[in-house]
């Protein structure tokens, strides 16, 4: 095995021959080469496990009947719209759509399609006027939702004959991916091949930029296009409808409120495995120490205890889950701006008795229990809540704001951009700078998106730490242009679970999330890992394992690391660690320091340099190319 012992540094790159962008474009080159090795080379290898399942959107009280046909006929509704949702957004525009049917004479329904029996769609003709939407996201290679996949996969080789159904798609991806929404274009093709007859056309939106932003636009267009296609007139009534009906339980006992768990009462409390999205282990934080050396800024390195558990997870490759909660302080603000003692305890009841989601949270739970875990009031809100916040607005020009914000006009979209995405607000940071607006808090809780597990690289590999899992997080904390301090809800809160300072297990509500990035089942395949910054993170696991095995006698593959930060001094996190991999002769590393010379000095000037051999890794040895960042 070859091993350069030599730490390099950011001399390497100042004899430069390229610019940034060339070495851009080499790093592209090389990532697609060795994608397109791997891909070659990895048919043979079993696949691995995929699931990017994040959160039961249906807590326990699912109905059993999947006759969607029925449930439509039986509530005089026409219109179906399924989700396919990971974290929920799909879900929440289904929701918005089918509550928008009701202007268009079209009553509608959102229907998970996971509980429901799909073949029915052949029949929805039967039904007058009837239409199916879909809205589905793109999650990894191009692959459907946990929730959509039987369906995907029915439609993809089945051959129904959709001659007489009526349908639209609206797709949820990112263009930052290769798969750009794959998902919903094929969906809309194949329906259309399948003889169905497309309303209008298939709707695009692209998170990276401003999904709410597409999905209103394109909203903006779809309904006309459905009148015209059912000969509706629009009833032009913008009522505003509530889906859940609120009861207050000012005596109900103390264990039969929920109290933070994901699904079942007291799971937190008693625990039993096999633990998982809907039921997290609490698991008790060892270590919580800080890998920064100087600088005001923060990155943890976070050892979670699962002695017991039964958790397993693979090297470098799987997620960690870690469920947080929101900032007291925050939460405590909306109490005060809408007056509100958040102690009460309230049942949140869906008016839609046809729907499987009876609760938008596990209920009954306090206000505060909602509004630290299971609400995300750190998002910027989407234009529907602030329409909804319309009518519990006084001040007339804060009405008009939030009228324009929630349009669709070019100066309204441009308002909702700057006031809410530029100037990045929350809720809270709305109702402060809208202070005649006083929404009812049952109802904000009911439009509130559900906060979403976070999900972190795990640093460690089970085989050298077996009851630990490690994780890297830099702490987020930024000031907004309204000169507020914004928080991430995740590392704020792992930032004060200090296991020194407490006499009490320190613990955190977590599970594994399976991926596909695996080491090379054999050793001795070379590997190549471009991790600058936190996306080290899941090399650190795959660099001790090979270190192992080195311990151990075994013949390991060239083990090659490009890692880059600021400054030497400051954010060269695992310093220490990796240099006695160096030492020991398990890993060649190239560091750049972008801050600490004057020619800036990145980890794509490093890989322009070694052009060579990094080709002569992946091109003429086999090696594995992995990039993280
Ligand atoms: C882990 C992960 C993988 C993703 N993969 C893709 C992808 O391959 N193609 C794509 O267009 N979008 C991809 N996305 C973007 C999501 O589809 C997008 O954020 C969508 O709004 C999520 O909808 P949901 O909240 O209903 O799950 C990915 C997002 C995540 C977090």
């Amino acid at each position: 095995m070859e091993v350069d012992p030599e730490v390099r540094s950011e001399q390497l790159i100042q004899e430069s021959m390229f610019g940034v962008l060339d070495a851009v474009l080499v790093a592209l080159v090389v990532g697609f080469g060795s994608w397109w090795l791997l891909k070659k080379r990895q048919q043979p290898e079993p696949a691995a496990a995929k699931s990017y399942s994040i959160q039961p959107t249906n807590l326990g009280t699912q109905s059993t009947d999947n006759s969607f046909i029925k449930k439509l006929k039986s509530s005089g509704r026409s219109l179906v719209v399924f989700y396919g949702s990971q974290t929920g957004t799909a879900e929440e525009f289904a929701g918005r759509l089918a509550k928008e049917g009701i202007r268009y004479r079209l009553k509608g329904m959102v229907a998970d399609p996971e509980e429901c029996d799909m073949e029915e769609l052949t029949n929805l003709k039967d039904i007058p006027n009837s239409l199916a939407v879909f809205c589905l996201a793109t999650y990894g290679e191009g692959d459907p939702t946990d929730n959509a996949m039987e369906f995907y996969e029915w439609l993809q080789n089945g051959d129904p004959d959709f001659t007489g159904l009526n349908y639209a798609v609206f797709g949820l991806g990112n263009k930052t991916y290769e798969h750009y929404n794959e998902v919903a274009k094929r969906v809309d093709k194949r329906l259309d091949e399948l003889g169905a007859t497309r309303v209008y056309e298939l709707g695009l939106g692209d998170d990276d930029a401003n999904i709410e932003d597409d999905f209103i636009t394109w909203k903006d267009k779809f309904w006309p296009a459905v009148c015209e296609f059912f000969g509706i007139e629009a009833t032009g009534e913008d009522v505003s409808v509530r889906q859940y009906r609120l009861t207050e339980h000012p005596e109900v006992p103390n264990d039969r409120i929920y109290t933070g768990e994901v699904a079942r009462l007291h799971s937190l409390r008693n625990q039993r495995a096999p633990f998982d999205a809907k039921n997290p282990f609490l698991a008790p934080i060892r270590i919580n120490r800080e890998l920064h050396k100087s600088g005001d800024r923060s990155c943890m390195h976070i050892e979670f205890d699962i002695e017991g558990s039964k958790i397993r997870y693979d090297t470098g490759s799987d997620h960690l889950a870690v469920y947080p909660i929101n900032n007291k302080e925050l939460v405590n603000k909306l109490g005060e701006l809408l007056n509100v003692d958040l102690d009460t305890v309230i049942t949140l009841t869906n008016t839609d008795e046809e729907s499987s989601k009876k609760h938008p949270f596990p209920c009954p739970c306090s206000y505060r229990t909602a509004l630290t875990h299971y609400l995300d009031i750190t998002s910027n809100p989407r234009t529907h809540i602030l329409k909804e916040l319309i009518e519990y607005t006084k001040d007339p020009q804060e009405q008009e704001k939030l009228r324009s914000m929630a349009s669709t006009t070019p100066e309204g979209k441009q308002l909702y951009n700057h006031w809410i995405i530029q100037e990045n607000r929350n809720i809270v940071h709305v109702l402060e700078d809208l202070p005649s607006c006083k929404p009812a808090l049952d109802h904000l809780c009911e439009l509130l998106p559900r906060l979403q597990a976070r999900y972190y690289s795990i640093s460690s590999s089970p085989k050298v730490f077996p009851t630990t899992v490690h994780i890297t997080a830099v702490l987020v904390q930024y000031e907004t242009p309204t000169g507020r301090i914004n928080k991430g809800v995740a590392t704020s809160w792992l930032a004060t679970k200090q296991p020194s300072q407490s006499e009490v297990s320190v613990t955190a509500p977590i599970y594994i999330r399976r991926s596909q990035f695996r080491l090379p089942t054999r050793a001795q395949t070379p590997i190549i890992m471009i991790g600058p910054g936190t996306g080290l993170a899941p090399f650190r696991g795959f660099i001790q394992e090979r270190s192992q095995l080195k311990d151990e006698g075994k013949l390991i593959g060239d083990t090659i690391l490009y890692f880059g930060c600021r400054k030497k001094a400051e954010d060269f996190i695992y310093e220490e660690e990796l240099s006695e991999y160096v030492q020991k002769g398990v890993l060649t590393m190239h560091v750049a320091f972008s801050r600490d010379q004057v020619h800036k000095v990145y980890v794509t000037h490093l890989l322009e340099k070694n052009m060579d051999e990094i080709w002569k890794v992946i091109g003429e040895n086999n090696g594995h190319l992995y990039v993280c960042g």
